[in-house]
């Protein structure tokens, strides 16, 4: 029997209202800890809710457009506080809805009011440069445009960050936005949404449909009205975003998977590095495209560092993200579930040995929920599945290597390119590998994952559309840039 802990039905927020979808279908949101525990329901929307939005966005953009930037970002400070007023009660939704820690929660809600005041600074900083002309009498200079309406398609691992890093700067240089936040996790932006709407952003500024991928999703890349896509998620449905898009003539921006890899270099602090990869792999139950997935380990310290490896990765605790004390929370949904099950099964049949984990967690209190066990396998070949798709779940490939050169190499044999780490002492290994890695985010000593908001953001590879999100990268693709040459 399922059970409503809030009984909260969600609606769309369309020209700044709550408007039920047409039919009132309604989708349950599912707490991943339990799977009988529905946190809320969302609206199942049709495109006629989406062209609702899309209208009301169109219609406000030249006024907010007109806005200084000065003006703008004070709505984002006021959503910044509105948030910052309810960090606790949206970062427990967001445990409850897709099951990270509840400290992890609280620390990603705390950065998307860290982005929003970002963003709300940059409404004061500058937009163009002026550049000689060969004319003497002329003045030349860029300055720069929004696109208009921008569509915005979030993934559930990061309900409330990757929204936020999406549409506050959006927002500051002077786009309207339609968000179609994944299902899983849409609970839970729909209440920042409710933050949005508390700051008194004026109607149509800021909306939100919820639904289906195929419908929502694919509504947006298929609108006439909506100049840009913005979208984080799988690499198959990015690839369809982008075509879409590409074939209309919208701007897009994908970010997409990755299958990151960390070097373990003959001369790591091993306890550093072997905290780095537990966390870098294991945290958020693996449930983030930085996260570390591929361990290509020196062979003098292979042993060493399997050994301390396990013995931490052994203590890790398996629960109820709410609990205190629960290092590692459930996949966020059924399907997620599977999938790393699914994966775990072919890395067993392809030859890898499991050193660690690999099942499903069912002790007492969480036979409900999508538990598996923190999975450690080794004897990985560079050609398993495991090695080469994304897994997104609490899974680590051990790799030994002969030298550094083959760790470089087997580090860059992927499709992706997201980010990559390596602990090393050694300034000449360090510098080889910011030189010869293939990765938009290169880390030394430090885990793969750990994204800081005031610099780029983004991939190298099949990881992302090549362009950058967050810090002032992100103006790169929120505006167009016009070069301006005027004559008295
Ligand atoms: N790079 C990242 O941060 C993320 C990567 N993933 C990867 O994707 C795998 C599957 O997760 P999903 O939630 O199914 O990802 P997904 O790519 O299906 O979903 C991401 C977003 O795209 C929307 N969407 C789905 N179909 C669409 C379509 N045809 N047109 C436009 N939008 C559409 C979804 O509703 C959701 O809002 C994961 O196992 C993981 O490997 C998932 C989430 C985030
Ligand atoms: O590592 C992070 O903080 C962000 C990762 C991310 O963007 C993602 O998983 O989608």
């Amino acid at each position: 029997m399922k059970t409503q802990t809030e009984a909260i039905t969600y609606s769309n927020y369309i020209n700044g209202e709550w408007i039920s979808a047409d039919g009132n279908s309604l989708e349950p949101s599912v707490n991943p800890a339990n799977k009988n525990e529905v946190v809320g329901y969302v609206q199942l929307s049709s495109r006629a809710e989406l062209d609702a939005a899309v209208s009301a966005a169109k219609a406000a953009k030249t006024e907010w457009r007109k806005l200084s930037g000065a003006a703008r970002g004070e709505f984002l400070y006021k959503a910044a506080n509105m948030l910052e007023s309810r960090l606790d009660e949206i970062a427990e939704t967001m445990t409850k809805e897709m099951g990270k820690t509840l400290p992890e929660a609280k620390g990603e809600t705390a950065r998307g009011i860290a982005i929003l005041r970002y963003y709300a600074g940059e409404g004061m900083r500058k937009v163009g440069d002026v550049i000689p002309s060969t004319d003497q009498e002329a003045l030349m200079f860029t300055t720069r445009t929004p696109l208009g309406v921008v569509g915005v398609i979030s993934p559930w691992n990061f309900p409330v960050a990757i929204p936020i890093w999406k549409m506050a700067p959006a927002l500051i240089y002077g786009n309207t936005v339609v968000l179609k936040p994944a299902t899983e996790a849409a609970v839970t932006a729909a209440k920042v949404i409710e933050c949005f709407d508390a700051a008194g952003f004026p109607a149509g500024v800021v909306n939100m449909v919820t639904g289906s991928g195929s419908i929502i999703g694919q509504g947006i890349v298929d609108h006439p009205d909506i100049n840009g896509i913005t979208f984080t998620g799988s690499n198959e449905v990015g690839k369809r975003v982008g075509q879409g898009a590409f074939a209309r003539g919208a701007k897009y921006q994908l970010e997409m998977g990755g299958k990151n890899p960390v070097i373990i270099a003959s001369d790591a602090d091993l306890d550093l590095a072997v905290e780095g990869t537990i966390s870098g792999g294991l945290r958020s139950t693996g449930q983030k495209c930085t996260a570390t997935s591929r361990v290509f380990v020196a062979v003098e310290v292979y042993d060493t560092f399997k050994d301390k490896l396990l013995s931490k990765v052994r203590e890790l605790k398996v629960g109820h993200g709410l609990d205190a004390g629960t290092w590692m929370g459930p996949c966020a949904s059924e399907n997620q579930y599977k999938t790393v099950l699914s994966y775990i099964d072919k890395g067993l049949a392809e030859g890898a040995d499991l050193l660690f984990g690999g099942k499903k967690v069912t002790s007492e209190g969480l036979e409900n929920g999508f538990y598996v066990e923190p999975t450690v396998f080794e004897n990985v070949d560079i050609k398993m599945t495991i090695a080469r798709e994304e897994i997104f779940g609490p899974v680590l490939a051990l790799i030994k290597v002969e030298s550094f050169e083959e760790a470089i190499e087997l580090a860059n044999d992927t499709e992706f390119g997201l980010s990559a780490s390596i602990y090393t002492k050694d300034i000449g290994k360090i510098l080889a590998f910011i030189n010869d890695i293939d990765a938009g985010l290169v880390r030394v000593n430090a885990e793969t994952a750990g994204v800081e908001l005031q610099a780029p953001f983004g991939g190298m590879k099949q990881s992302s559309s090549h362009s950058r999100e967050q810090g002032q990268a992100a103006i790169e693709f929120f505006t167009s840039i016009k070069t301006v040459f005027v004559k008295a």
